[in-house]
């Protein structure tokens, strides 16, 4: 079963763990406990593969043992980027993420961890106290090579599944890519060693 493991990271309030529960459970619930970081787990199918998740929903308060962004960033086999309409705070704070997620491109290539990234401008309901105009989020994507959209946890359930399906459709394509990439040092040795000894073999 493959492991996938993603990390929903954004700024205080922008509805990380609103969006991790809908997609969990379809429900949304109006208030969390924001000194607690949680990772959730969840067995499910995806395009016939069975796939075991695991969702990490970091605390915005500071709180010792808390993992730090570098952490995040190595465990993680992909991001949602989560930010809030009606707070430009959050759009600041999420593109400080993308850049370092760029600048950290652990192990995979480029182009991998940018199809890995989803950037996420939740709370799609409150458009009339909005901040930041679509456009600014589709900008800020196109500029990171990631995924875009804007929804609402709180009235969006098929969206919110929709993203969390598209990204982790990406992850496991970059498994199965990272799979072939991999030389496969014993066959390759093998070779090497027959054609060495085979030919020997053959001449003598
Ligand atoms: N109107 C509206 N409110 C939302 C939406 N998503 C989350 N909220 C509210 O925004 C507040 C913060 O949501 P959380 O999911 O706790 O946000 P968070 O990013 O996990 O917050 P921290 O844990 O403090 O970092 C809560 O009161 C939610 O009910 C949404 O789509 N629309």
């Amino acid at each position: 079963m493959a492991e996938v493991k993603l990390a929903v990271l954004g700024g205080s309030g922008a509805g990380k763990s609103a969006l991790a529960v809908r997609f969990l459970t379809r429900r949304f619930i109006g208030e969390y406990a924001s000194n607690a970081e949680c990772i959730y787990t969840k067995h499910l199918c995806l395009d016939g593969r069975q796939i075991h998740l695991e969702i990490y929903d970091p605390c915005s308060q500071p709180q010792r043992g808390k993992l730090s962004l570098t952490d995040e960033l190595h465990w993680a086999d992909g991001f949602i980027i989560v930010y809030d309409i009606s707070d430009r705070a959050s759009f600041a704070f999420a593109k400080a993420l993308l850049y370092r997620i760029r600048e950290s491109h652990i192990g995979g290539c480029k182009k991998m961890v940018e199809s890995s990234v989803f950037l996420v401008g939740n709370k799609q309901d409150l458009c009339h106290m909005r901040e930041v105009g679509w456009d600014e989020g589709q900008k800020l994507a196109t500029d990171n090579k990631c995924q875009f959209c804007e929804l609402s946890a709180a009235e969006h359930y098929q969206e919110v599944v929709a993203m969390f399906m598209k990204v982790l459709r990406n992850i496991t394509s970059n498994f199965k890519a990272k799979e072939k990439r991999r030389p496969s040092g014993s066959k390759s040795m093998a070779k090497l060693i027959n054609n060495v000894f085979g030919k020997r073999r053959k001449s003598v």
